[in-house]
């Protein structure tokens, strides 16, 4: 990705923690590897596991450098740093359920002036670089200003990181067309992916106290994975097979992958799609706000939510037998749609801590969304 035209200075980063955290042991695929003989084979081989048994990893080598991806924090800073009432111009439009643009507190209510002090998640949503979309026009000036840089970002992280790893995707599954994914995922065709900026402000200790020193309780994601670039302040954790939350180590050079609903939904639950969370960071690093940049993935709007079929690894898994068979096609772009007028309408029940358990479901959020059960986890 040549030519990066710089506004601002780089996002300066700061150091990791050093306090002795719980970490979850994640595999690291070097996608360097990919386009060698023998390559992917290796890649889904090494996968296998960890997309059934865990369902986050890590990638590396993804042909993007440091200062690229530094720079997209940069931009993220910028918007962030625009004054709220600035900001409030590119709310999201919750009415239709959409995630484009900006999300905060003042978005979520509009109507109140003093803010939940818990509530310290703010989101820029920028959706595919297709005819779909509004374009430029539609967003604040840093991100106006820097639009062909971060165009030029999504799409390379999207042939380059989302392409390859739909194809090892395939691999692991055994199926005859290795592009089975990524024919669905097409980049022209509408869907509603977005990348996201991201940002957690550092909250009052008392503040901390009472949301049960979490910024966000467990949840999984909607669509089929979830991308993220991160910054070396930890808070991000993944709930192990042993009912335990483990913190996810933000490591330099790559990007956190994550399993979502979606992708578990084509694969008929083979698929793990991890329960996580966001904790509030270490004692070392709370003082400090936290931004992150983020890719959620979704298939095209007009594939239909249903099992690959002729899969021979679920065959031999027994897992074409679990299935039951849906009357009415559910289609990704209605699939979508759903949660997320789900996630607006209880935003709030959603994030802030619940009763009960670490780890354990909240069942007083159980919920069905197009027939399909979704749950939330402490
Ligand atoms: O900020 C993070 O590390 C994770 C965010 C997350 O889980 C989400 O937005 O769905
Ligand atoms: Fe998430």
């Amino acid at each position: 990705m040549a030519g990066l035209k710089k506004l601002y200075e780089p996002y300066s980063t700061t150091p990791e923690t050093t306090e002795k955290l719980d970490w979850a042991e994640l595999v690291n695929l070097d996608l360097s590897t990919f386009d060698q003989p023998g390559g992917k084979k290796a890649l889904a081989k090494q996968l296998k596991y960890a997309v059934h048994n865990v369902g986050f990893f890590y990638v590396s080598n993804f042909g993007l450098t440091q200062e690229e991806v530094d720079y997209q924090f940069s931009i993220g800073k910028k918007i962030f740093d625009l004054p709220l009432s600035e900001k409030k111009k590119y709310g999201a439009d919750t009415k239709s359920f959409s995630y484009n643009g900006y999300t905060g507190p003042a978005v979520y209510e509009p109507d109140v002036d003093v803010y939940d002090p818990k509530h310290n998640i703010q989101s820029y949503n920028i959706p595919k670089f297709t005819s779909h979309f509004p374009g430029k026009v539609a967003h604040p000036p840093p991100v106006q200003q820097n639009w062909d840089t971060i165009e030029r970002f999504a799409k390379t992280v999207h042939h380059n990181v989302i392409e390859r790893l739909l194809v090892i995707f395939a691999l692991v599954l055994e199926l005859e067309d290795e592009q089975y994914f990524v024919k669905r995922h097409d980049y022209e065709t509408r869907g509603e992916d977005h990348l996201r900026y991201m940002l957690y402000t550092a909250r009052d200790e008392d503040v901390n106290r009472d949301a049960q020193e979490l910024y966000s309780t467990g949840h999984t994601d909607l669509g089929s994975i979830t991308l993220l670039f991160r910054q070396p302040v930890a808070g991000l954790q993944v709930l192990n097979n042993d009912g335990k939350y483990r913190w996810v180590k933000p490591v330099p050079g790559t990007i956190t992958v994550n399993i979502a609903d979606t992708l578990s939904l084509l694969s008929g639950r083979y698929f793990k799609s991890s329960i996580h969370r966001v904790s509030v960071p270490p004692p070392d690093q709370r003082h400090l706000d936290r931004l992150g940049v983020l890719f959620f993935i979704r298939p095209n709007n007009d594939v239909l939510v249903e099992v690959v079929k002729d899969s021979p690894l679920l065959k031999r898994e027994g897992v074409y037998e679990t299935l039951e068979e849906r009357k009415d096609p559910l289609t990704v772009g209605t699939w979508v749609r759903e949660r997320q007028k789900h996630i607006f309408k209880n935003v709030y029940d959603i994030t802030d801590a619940g009763k009960g358990k670490e780890g354990q479901e909240r069942d007083e959020l159980e919920a069905e969304v197009a027939g399909i059960r979704i749950k939330y986890w402490n």
